[in-house]
């Protein structure tokens, strides 16, 4: 499946955001976003998911136009920036509810297995984030959103997390964005760089230094 967003205008007030965006994502690749603060990324996910309607867009899959919000049909889930599962739900009710199978979850976090059942509200929150980019990535769906699955999660469920994001690609169209740019790097196949309200496929990293995203010579 390849998903396309084109012509996206976006304004708050008179204030414009967004002009002259294009982004191509496709199963089998994780389509990795990058940019300075208040560049437009989460209004990016939230215009892919339907959230958020700017004055103009264009969303395409498989190269057909899809005029009602992706949300409506199922194929999308989104991890935005702010906790998505209720704090009184109690993490084995959450796998339930997603599907996801919790065996699976302790063999890839092994010493989470004590939360089973703790309620979300209890986990610190870079656990928190954990369980809930887990449960968004394992959920059945054919596109997910990550904005900032890294926030305030440990080096080293980092790199478990990369792993299974590049594990999920192989059935899923991914779209990731967070400011911990080395892993996003390494986890994409696929880079672009907001800027000035526009896209920059980017491929060749020494563009970000560039463009100003990163200092010279940081790479
Ligand atoms: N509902 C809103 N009303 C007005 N302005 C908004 C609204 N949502 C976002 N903005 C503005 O749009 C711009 C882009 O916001 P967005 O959250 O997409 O940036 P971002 O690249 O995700 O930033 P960060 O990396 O800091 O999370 C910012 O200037 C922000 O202040």
């Amino acid at each position: 499946m390849i998903l396309e967003l084109d012509n996206v205008e976006l304004y708050f007030k008179d204030k414009r955001i967004l002009n002259g965006i294009y982004l191509k994502a496709q199963t089998g690749e994780v389509t990795g976003i990058l940019g300075s603060n208040g560049c437009g990324k989460s209004c990016i996910l939230n215009i892919i998911f339907g959230t958020l309607i700017p004055k103009y867009k264009l969303i395409r899959l498989d190269s057909k136009p899809i005029l009602k919000p992706l949300y409506q049909t199922k194929l999308v889930k989104f991890l935005p920036q702010l906790p998505i599962i209720p704090n009184n739900l109690r993490l084995k009710m959450a796998f339930k509810l997603f599907q996801v199978n919790w065996d699976e979850f302790i063999s890839h976090f092994e010493s989470f297995s004590i939360y089973k059942n703790y309620k979300f509200h209890q986990l610190p929150g870079g656990e928190r984030r954990i369980v809930e980019t887990y449960l968004l990535l394992k959920s059945p769906g054919k596109i997910i959103l990550l904005d900032e699955p890294f926030l305030h999660v440990a080096p080293l469920y980092i790199e478990i997390i990369k792993k299974l994001i590049s594990e999920e690609k192989q059935r899923k169209i991914i779209i990731i964005t967070d400011h911990l740019y080395r892993d996003i790097i390494e986890a994409s196949d696929r880079l672009y760089l907001i800027k000035d309200g526009h896209s920059k496929l980017i491929t060749d990293l020494k563009t970000l230094e560039d463009f100003k995203y990163i200092s010279q010579n940081t790479l």
